[in-house]
């Protein structure tokens, strides 16, 4: 039907986003390196804040391909990009954590994961939110998109105009509902449980500051980037 298709401007808006989206990849694969090696608290601590730093930068390339981003009031882009770091952040790590790899390798990088020197109680929110993004299979045009709608997020802090932000929201969240119907026939609720997703990312970055301040070790060593976006030092 016609309410359900998938016009030409949203095939357009899509393909602009999932070709952002490859085209802005981590450089160095995070999952390798621990799969090969058990790291200290201060490596993995370094490690992380190598690669979070490197996400940062692929998340504006790649949000200034967003169509309609760049016309956004200039503050309103730094609040949004500010606002949705660590969320983003997560949200990778879990597509990370979810790619298709034999069963063994899984359960070695948990592993590493779990003794990287994060705070235990920390763990179980984690990886819910790790299992639950598992769960869904999302192909690549729908954690695209799901970047794009977290990013376009209307109540962050600082922002001036939230109407213009939630129009351009809900463009990426009507073509995210088609998609969701297209490649999920069978489950109904796929699109509801899909941003459903999206409150447990929030209350997991809701953690983050608390997190990075009780790993286990001493003197936590930040960029210059990651001090501006993370809040710190
Ligand atoms: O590097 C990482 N994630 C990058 C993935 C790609 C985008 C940028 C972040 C970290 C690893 C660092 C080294 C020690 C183990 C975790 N990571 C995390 C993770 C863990 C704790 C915090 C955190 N934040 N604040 N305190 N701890 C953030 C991310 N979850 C992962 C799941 C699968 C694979 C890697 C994963």
């Amino acid at each position: 039907s016609k309410k359900l298709e998938i016009n030409r401007e949203q095939r357009a808006l899509m393909k602009a986003i999932v070709d952002a989206y490859n085209r802005h990849q981590i450089p160095e694969d995070v999952a390798k390196k621990l799969l090969q090696d058990q790291y200290s608290p201060e490596e993995n601590f370094l490690l992380l804040t190598e690669m979070a730093t490197s996400q940062v930068q692929v998340l504006v390339e790649f949000t200034k391909n967003i169509p309609g981003f760049l016309s956004l009031d200039r503050e309103d882009q730094i609040a949004l990009l500010k606002g949705s770091a660590v969320e983003a952040m997560f949200l990778r790590s879990a597509q990370v954590f979810s790619r298709k790899m034999p069963t063994e390798h899984t359960d070695v990088l948990e592993e590493r994961v779990r003794k990287s020197g994060i705070p235990d109680e920390f763990m179980t929110p984690m990886f819910n939110f790790y299992k639950s993004i598992g769960e869904l299979h999302m192909v690549q045009e729908e954690q695209a998109i799901l970047t794009a709608i977290t990013i376009l997020t209307p109540d962050r802090p600082y922002v001036k105009d939230p109407q213009a932000v939630e129009r351009l929201q809900e463009t990426m969240l009507d073509v995210l509902r088609k998609l969701c119907v297209l490649q999920h026939p069978q489950e109904q609720q796929y699109f509801a449980r899909l941003l459903g997703r999206l409150t447990e990312l929030r209350t997991l970055s809701h953690y983050h500051s608390e997190m990075l301040a009780s790993w286990r070790m001493n003197d936590h060593k930040f960029t210059p980037l990651l001090c501006e976006i993370w809040d710190v030092q």
